[in-house]
Formats: structure tokens, sequence, C-alpha cells
């Protein structure tokens, strides 16, 4: 669906489609333990969040030079903009690329020759956010906050991903006050696989502003209505939670119920290239599995832009308002 729209939650490693995979590994003279892309997408089997990670950590290893983080960025961007995407707000995961000895010069300068110009060539505004992976010590988060510091005029905020359950938010309180006095915006991904205190925690001890999935949530009215009365935004990953068992089919996904409860919900990819669809394609999923009428969809297009970081260009995200207003559904 080409409904405009801006995507809040989207990895940039999870755009990594089995083709691209193949041929960096082909440049870079890495082998990768598939014999082919069919063999590869056999593997998109996922039980849950861990047995994801594994694969998704695995094939970061044909990530290596600037071209490719430049490379991976475009792809996704074009196939952003083709599903009516006009911003993203992008997370990366330097540790996972600092652990396997490439720097975040490069990630980050690699990133950006595709971000820098992506205006010009896909008519798509970009922000990045680098996330700490949760399951890797704090103090690795906080060097790695002091490697980003020559690039910060590249990054707009900080996330928190990676295995949630056993790393709850208040593990990576310090990080996050020393970022905030960096003047970055602060996400958190909580109540994906986690449960509800973890959302209560990345509100009140981290200070985050949106929150990454945020699904659980429901389990818990008082939070609910917390949610509601602080217009907390939520970004949630319809398709990824199909996949990672987070809900059992789309038809019984609560984002209807959210939205009825009064949640500024939002639509968004997490891990595309893995989970079976773009933004437009969760739009479509939602939009056929859970009989979301046209006013709906264009509630959740209004909202990412609400949700979004782009208060600095309030004419911008006026522009891409009106644009949803004026879409016309085929
Ligand atoms: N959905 C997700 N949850 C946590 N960490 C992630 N890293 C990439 N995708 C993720
Ligand atoms: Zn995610």
């Amino acid at each position: 669906m080409s409904l405009p729209k801006a995507e809040l939650h989207l990895h940039i490693e999870g755009t990594l489609e089995p083709e691209l995979a193949f041929a960096l590994a082909a440049r870079n003279g890495v082998t990768l333990p598939y014999a082919d892309t069919e063999e590869l997408r056999e593997a998109y089997r996922f039980d849950d969040l861990q047995t994801f990670l594994n694969l998704y950590y695995e094939l970061m290893a044909v990530l290596r030079t600037e071209a490719d983080f430049a490379d991976l960025a475009d792809a996704y961007l074009a196939r952003a903009a083709a599903q009516g995407v006009r911003h993203a707000e992008i997370f990366f995961d330097p540790q996972a690329h600092i652990a396997r000895g490439v720097p975040m010069g490069t990630v980050v300068e690699g990133l950006w020759r595709a971000l820098g110009r992506s205006e010009e060539t896909h008519g798509v505004s970009t922000q990045l956010i680098m996330c700490f992976l949760r399951d890797e010590s704090a103090e690795s988060a906080m060097e790695t906050l002091e490697a980003a510091k020559p690039h910060l005029d590249r990054i707009t905020g900080i996330g928190l991903d990676s295995a949630e359950v056993g790393h709850p938010p208040v593990k990576f309180r310090a990080v996050y006050e020393a970022a905030a006095e960096l003047g970055l915006r602060r996400v958190a991904h909580a109540g994906e696989e986690g449960p509800p205190a973890y959302i209560t925690e990345a509100l009140d001890i981290l200070g985050v502003e949106r929150v990454d999935h945020g699904l659980r949530c429901m389990e818990d009215p008082g939070l609910v209505e917390r949610l509601v009365r602080e217009r907390v935004p939520l970004t949630l990953c319809p398709l990824s939670n199909v996949r990672l068992r987070a809900v059992d089919v789309l038809a019984e996904h609560p984002l209807p119920a959210m939205m009825d409860a009064g949640l500024l919900c939002t639509v968004n990819s997490d891990d595309p290239a893995y989970f079976g669809g773009y933004a437009g394609d969760n739009f479509d999923a939602v939009r056929e599995a859970l009989g979301l009428g046209e006013e709906r969809l264009r509630e959740l297009a209004r909202n990412s832009f609400e949700a979004s970081f782009l208060e600095h260009d309030e004419e911008r995200r006026a522009r891409y308002i009106a644009e949803v207003e004026a879409y016309e559904f085929p």
C-alpha cells in the first residue's frame, strides 16, 4: 500500500535480502553456510526472538565496507519509497559490527552515503538511531556511545534492542543519561517478549519518548491508561509479531483493540527481509487480516508522522500529513 507514511521501527541490518547477502559475500570473499538464496530462505523459520537473532547476526558477516552499508541502505530506501514511506528513522546495531572488526566510522559513513542523498534519489527523508545490544554489558554500551561521538552530526537518537528477557531497561540507565546530555533522542524496545514492567522502566528510568513494540502493555490496564494519557507512541510491527510468535496469527493481533483504547499506534516492518514484508506490506496485511477501514489506516499513517522526530521541520511534517489526508485508496 502506497499510503504516505513514516517508518519508525526498522533495523537496517534486517533489510538484508538473501540476494544482496550472497552478492556482498562474493564481493568480500565471505563464505555463507548456505548453498544458495533458496536454502537461506528455508532457514527463515523462527520459534522466537532468539532464533531470529541468531540468523540476523550470522548474516551480518557479509557487511564489511562503507560501500556494503551504502548498498544495503539504498536497497531499503528504494523498496520503502515504492511502498509510500516518506520519512524513515533507521536503527543500526554498531556493536554487532565493531565486534567483527568493522569500525563505527565505516558503518555510519557508509549508511550516510545513502541516507545523505536519499531525498534526491528516493524522495525519503531520513534519520539514524543507534541501538545498544541489551544482551551486551552496560560498559560496552557506554564505550559504543563514546565511539559514536565523532559521528553525532549523523545520529539523531539511541535505542535498545536484541534479546529482551533478562535484560531490563534499568541496566542502561547511565548510558541513557549520558546520551540525553548529548542531546540525543531516546527510544527502546520494550514489551515485545519482555513484561509490561519493562515498558514502565523504559519510560521512567531511560526517559524514552517512544516505545518500540510495546505490545505487552495490553496486559496492564493501568499502563495502557498512562500511555494514552501521555500520548506515548508505540512502534508496532505486525508481521514481525507473527513470525516471532508474539501472536499466533495476524487475525488475533491486538492492534484494533490498542487503537480502540486510544493508544498512539504506528505500523512498521522491523526486519522486513526476514519477516515477509516492508512497511506497505504490513499495512496491507493488517487491512486484510484485521479488517481495518480507510479511516483507521489513515489514522495509523497520521500517527507515524506525529510520532516521528520531525519537530525541527514542522512544515515538512504538515506537508506529509496533508498527503495522508489527500490519499485515495485503491
Ligand atoms: N524485533 C527485534 N527485537 C529485538 N531486537 C531486534 N533486532 C532486530 N530486530 C529486533
Ligand atoms: Zn525491532
